[in-house]
């Protein structure tokens, strides 16, 4: 399976609802006294849920939920690593491989700029990139959203042999 483009553009996205007593990861990396962190029915990584369906959407692969469903049970608590190497499974079948990651994170509390280099270095593990081809821009919602957590993602894809 290819496409004859060499190159393709994805974009994703994933917010999720901030609540007590839920850890908050992102990138995989597990956010260190976050008061909150993300409702949702797997770990709740917009990171990594937000770049998986970036690279979905590059190759219109539709998105995350149609092979990760929110109602299977199999998929509670699920490590979001598992749907990014899925994903990167995909790519691959397609002779496709990212190129670089672009991310925005809004997220009012906790302040993420000295985590930066941990989610680089876990993003860029997870996605076989160098962290120079991993972009990262942490942004508050200036108090308009206080109870949720939104992350945007834009990915380049190459065509590769073989
Ligand atoms: N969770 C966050 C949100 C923002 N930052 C950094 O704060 C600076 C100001 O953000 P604004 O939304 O007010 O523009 C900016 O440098 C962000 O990198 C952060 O570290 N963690
Ligand atoms: C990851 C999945 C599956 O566990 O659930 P959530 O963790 O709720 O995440 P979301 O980004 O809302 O959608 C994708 C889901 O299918």
């Amino acid at each position: 399976m290819t496409s004859p483009l060499p190159y393709r553009v994805g974009y994703g996205e994933d917010a999720h609802r901030l609540g007590e007593g839920r850890a908050l990861i992102l990138g995989g990396v597990p956010i260190p006294h976050a008061e909150r962190g993300a409702v949702a029915h797997s770990d709740g990584d917009a990171v990594l849920h937000a770049v998986a369906d970036a690279l979905l959407s590059g190759l219109a692969l539709g998105d995350i939920g149609q092979y990760f469903p929110d109602t299977a049970a199999e998929n509670a608590g699920l490590d979001s690593a598992r749907i990014l190497a899925h994903t990167l499974g995909l790519v691959r079948e397609w002779q496709y491989a990212p190129v670089n990651v672009a991310l925005v994170v809004t997220l009012d509390r906790p302040k993420l700029g000295a985590l930066r280099s941990d989610i680089a270095r876990s993003l860029s593990a997870l996605l076989n990139l160098p962290e120079t081809e991993v972009g990262l821009s942490f942004k508050t919602s200036e108090g308009l959203a206080p109870d949720h957590v939104q992350v945007r993602a834009t990915v380049l894809l190459a065509r590769v042999e073989g």
